[in-house]
C-alpha cells in the first residue's frame, strides 16, 4: 500500500511523543549496484526538498552510506559521529518492548530460560540477540546470509534454523527483525509463539486481517511502530542537539507505552494494532488542535 511506511513513521512519532510527521524514502535498486555517486545523487535530491524530508539509515543503507549522503545534504540523520547511528538504540527499545510483552502476558519480569526466535541478524537483530543473550534467553536465529547466522551462533550460542523454519518453531517469542509483510495468511497458521515483538517495519501484510488472525490465535502482537521507535527517538535527539542520556531515557518509555496499549486493547476488546492506532491518531488530533489554538492566540 502506498505511503504505508510513511504513515507508520507518523504513528511511530506520535506514540513516542516526538513532534514530527512521518516520511520514508525507498530507493528501488539492487544494493549490489550501490555507488558513492548514486548515494550523492540521492543526497542532492533530499537537499532539494529543503528540509521537508529528512533521511536516515535503514535496510541496505549503512552508517557509511549515511556519511556519503551527508556530503550533499544537511537533511540526514543517523550520522555515526553525532548520535552513533540508530540501530543499537532501536534494539534496546525492542528488548524493552519484549519485557513489556512478557510482563503483560505472564506477569513476569524475567526472561531467563525463555525461547526467542529472531528473524534477521542485521544491525538491529544482532544487537537484540546480544541483549537477550545477556539475559540468559535461549536464541533461535535465521538470516538469508549464512555468515550472520554463524556469527550469532558463535557469539550468543544461538541455534541456527533455515529462514523458512523460523515461523513454526516452538518458542515463547518471535522477533521479526528482517523485512516487512512477514505476518500473513501463509505464515500465521504456523506460528507457535505467544508473543510477537520485533523491529521490522510493516510486519503485518494486511493490518486489519492479520492483526485479527493473530488475536484469534491468542498471540500478543507488539505493534511494530511502537516497539521499534528507539532509532527515531535517537535521530530526533540528533536533530535537536544530541544528548545520549536524554535519548536513552526516552527510549525507556517504550516499555510503558506498550503496557498502556496492551491495556487499551484488553479493556476495549480491540486488537493491539487498533489500540496503537487509536493512541497515535488521538495524539495527532490533539497536536493539530493545540497548533490551531496557538495560531489563533
Ligand atoms: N535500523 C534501525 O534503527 C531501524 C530498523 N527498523 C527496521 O528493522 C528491520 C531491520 O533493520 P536493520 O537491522 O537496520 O536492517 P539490516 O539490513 O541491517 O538487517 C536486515 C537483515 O535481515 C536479513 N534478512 C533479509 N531477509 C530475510 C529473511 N527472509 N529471513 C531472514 N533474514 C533476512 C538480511 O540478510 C539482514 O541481515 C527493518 O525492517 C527496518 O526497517 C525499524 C526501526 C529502526
Ligand atoms: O529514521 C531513521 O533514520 C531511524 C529510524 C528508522 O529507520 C525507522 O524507524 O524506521
Amino acid at each position: 500500500m502506498r505511503f504505508r511506511l510513511s504513515r507508520g513513521m507518523t504513528y511511530k512519532a506520535a506514540c513516542a511523543n516526538i513532534p514530527a510527521g512521518g516520511g520514508k524514502a525507498v530507493i528501488i535498486a539492487n544494493p549490489e549496484n550501490k555507488t558513492d555517486d548514486l548515494l550523492r545523487a540521492y543526497g542532492r535530491f533530499v537537499e532539494s526538498l529543503n528540509g521537508r524530508f529528512i533521511t536516515g539509515q535503514d535496510v541496505n543503507i549503512t552508517p557509511d552510506d549515511v556519511r556519503t549522503i551527508s556530503q550533499e545534504t544537511r537533511y540526514v540523520v543517523g550520522v555515526s559521529e553525532k548520535s552513533g547511528g540508530p540501530a543499537p538504540i532501536t534494539s534496546l527499545g525492542v528488548f524493552l518492548g519484549i519485557k513489556a510483552a512478557v510482563e503483560s502476558r505472564w506477569q513476569s519480569k524475567r526472561l531467563d530460560g525463555m525461547k526467542v526466535a529472531v528473524q534477521g541478524l542485521g544491525n538491529v537483530g544482532k544487537n537484540l540477540c546480544r541483549h537477550l543473550h545477556e539475559h540468559d534467553v535461549k536464541l533461535f536465529v535465521s538470516d538469508v546470509d549464512p555468515a550472520k547466522a554463524e556469527e550469532a551462533k558463535r557469539l550468543f550460542g544461538a541455534t541456527i534454523v533455515e529462514p523458512s523454519e523460523i515461523y513454526s518453531l516452538d518458542v515463547d517469542i518471535f522477533s521479526p527483525c528482517a523485512l516487512g509483510g512477514i505476518l500473513n495468511s501463509h505464515t500465521i497458521p504456523f506460528l507457535q509463539a505467544s508473543i510477537i515483538a520485533g523491529a521490522a517495519n510493516n510486519q503485518l501484510e494486511n493490518e486489519q486481517l492479520h492483526s485479527q488472525m493473530l488475536a484469534k490465535k491468542g498471540i500478543l502482537y507488539s505493534p511494530d511502530y511502537v516497539i521499534n521507535a528507539g532509532g527515531l527517538i535517537n535521530v530526533y535527539n540528533e536533530m535537536i542537539g544530541y544528548d545520549e542520556e536524554k535519548a536513552f531515557k526516552q527510549v525507556h518509555n517504550i516499555y510503558d507505552t506498550l503496557l498502556a496499549i496492551f491495556d487499551i486493547a484488553n479493556q476495549q476488546g480491540v486488537t493491539t494494532n487498533d489500540a496503537a492506532k487509536r493512541l497515535a491518531e488521538d495524539r495527532i488530533q490533539n497536536g493539530k488542535r493545540n497548533k490551531t489554538k496557538a495560531i489563533a492566540a
